[in-house]
């Protein structure tokens, strides 16, 4: 029945009093700034608090994940929350006011009170409020969505959610080269301390080369999804020139997979060993035209600088990821440890990757006729993208998905054969012309 101005002065009060002689330091946290805008470090600490929620609040609110579908709690309105740190105690108290407007409507205002003995300020300050932004940091990340973020429309990042539905489980590779990146990528994030050590950017890159449809794509989006990062797609023919290269790098974000694909496509990143006549240096600062149509104006000094990480300046770790069908068009600079610390190479489907493509589409990890495809798959030379693409064309239909698979097999090979008999023929016509000239 109060006006607020009343109550809000008797609260007050009756809070002096309360703690007066008292030895505790509150302090508060509130939803909204004085002009009215959202305080992230209110949303933050409510991330914090929902991990403890669950177990000690009395009144939660429980909210589900609009992706995951998983259910969150937060602490209810004023509500408390005790909480254990180094041997003492602390308190969070929830509140919440609501205020009437001249126009008759209300608004609530919330705020989160950190309460605590004076003697701990210096350790609440130091080391246990750097904890707590940290344990929130990692359980937003993981109750975020994934995003996919491109500069293909302009020289701005645009971003969509990301869901690519490889993963490791799925990727049709040799177990052992999918072990192999999965150990990489695991001691790559878990070496943050290291690389602040040794005084080095927290990246790491990867070239992943084969012919098309050998999965490389796929690969990253199965890099993506095992790290749960976001993916950058950046396209250097979108970019103006290094300048332009370096904003879009340092705005990325951490936890990120930045993929430049088709690399000699886009950027003239040939071989300087193979007797081109330039120089290092008007190699490197040359903006170039690219192999293909697209030009672009970022030079080899760029992306070697991007390599580097010297443009990476901000926090965070960060995977690059170089694609191309042609690696012996890579200059060698470009390939040198601590620029492409993995290669991968993607090659045609062998027995391992036809085996978990079966599984994958005809859900059978075995068949009568499997020995027989596995002895046509090397002279067949079929990416696991033509394997997919048979087998998807029978449905569930495992009988008609293996006759299939075969069959092309079979016409594949005696295509390989006669694709190789010309190219012996054209050399052979090369090498009589050559003595008759
Ligand atoms: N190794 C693989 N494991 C599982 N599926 C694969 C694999 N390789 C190709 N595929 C299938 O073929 C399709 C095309 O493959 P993907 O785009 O990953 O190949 P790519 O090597 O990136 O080709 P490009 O060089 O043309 O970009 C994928 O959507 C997937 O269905």
């Amino acid at each position: 029945l109060l006006p607020p101005e009343v109550r809000d002065l008797l609260s007050y009060l009756s809070k002096r009093l309360l703690h007066s002689g008292d030895k505790t330091v509150s302090m508060v946290v509130d939803e909204f700034d004085c002009n009215g805008r959202c305080n992230p470090l209110f949303t933050t600490i409510e991330s914090y608090l929902s991990s403890k929620s669950a177990s000690s609040a009395k009144v939660m609110k429980m909210n589900q994940h609009s992706k995951s579908r998983a259910l969150t709690f937060s602490m209810g309105p004023d509500q408390d929350l005790l909480d254990h740190f180094n041997g003492f105690q602390l308190k969070w108290s929830s509140k919440s006011d609501k205020h009437k407007h001249p126009n008759d409507t209300f608004s609530e205002h919330r705020s989160i009170t950190l309460s605590f003995d004076v003697k701990h300020r210096e350790a609440v300050q130091s080391v246990y409020l750097p904890k707590v932004l940290r344990e929130a940091e990692a359980i937003r990340f993981k109750n975020r969505e994934k995003r996919l973020f491109s500069n293909r429309k302009d020289a701005h990042w645009t971003s969509v959610p990301f869901s690519h539905p490889s993963t490791f489980e799925t990727l049709a590779l040799e177990s052992k080269v999918k072990e192999d990146i999965m150990s990489d990528l695991t001691n790559f994030v878990a070496r943050k301390e290291y690389y602040r050590r040794v005084g080095r950017t927290w990246k790491r890159g990867y070239l992943l080369y084969g012919p098309p449809g050998t999965g490389k794509t796929s690969l990253i989006g199965a890099i993506a999804n095992f790290l749960d990062f976001d993916v950058y797609d950046l396209e250097l023919t979108a970019v103006a020139d290094n300048t332009q290269l370096r904003t879009l790098l340092l705005s990325t974000a951490s936890k990120s997979v930045i993929v430049v694909e088709d690399v000699d496509c886009t950027v003239d990143v040939m071989n300087r060993s193979r007797g081109l006549k330039r120089t290092h240096d008007e190699m490197e600062e040359e903006p170039v035209v690219a192999a293909s149509a697209a030009v672009t104006a970022v030079s080899l000094s760029g992306i070697l600088n991007f390599l580097d990480g010297l443009w990476s300046t901000c926090e965070g770790e960060r995977l690059m990821v170089f694609t191309t069908n042609h690696v012996e068009r890579l200059d060698p600079a470009l390939l040198r440890p601590g620029r492409m610390d993995m290669h991968v190479h993607m090659s045609y489907c062998g027995a391992e990757a036809f085996r978990t493509l079966m599984k994958n589409y005809l859900g059978v990890g075995d068949h009568a006729l499997l020995a027989e495809a596995e002895g046509l798959l090397p002279s067949a030379k079929m990416t696991p993208a033509d394997v997919a693409d048979v087998l998807m064309g029978c449905g569930d239909d495992v009988e008609l998905g293996m006759r299939d698979v075969v069959e092309r097999m079979k016409r594949r090979r005696i295509e390989v054969a006669a694709d190789a008999e010309v190219v012996n023929g054209n050399k052979g016509t090369e090498k009589e012309e050559q003595i008759v000239f």
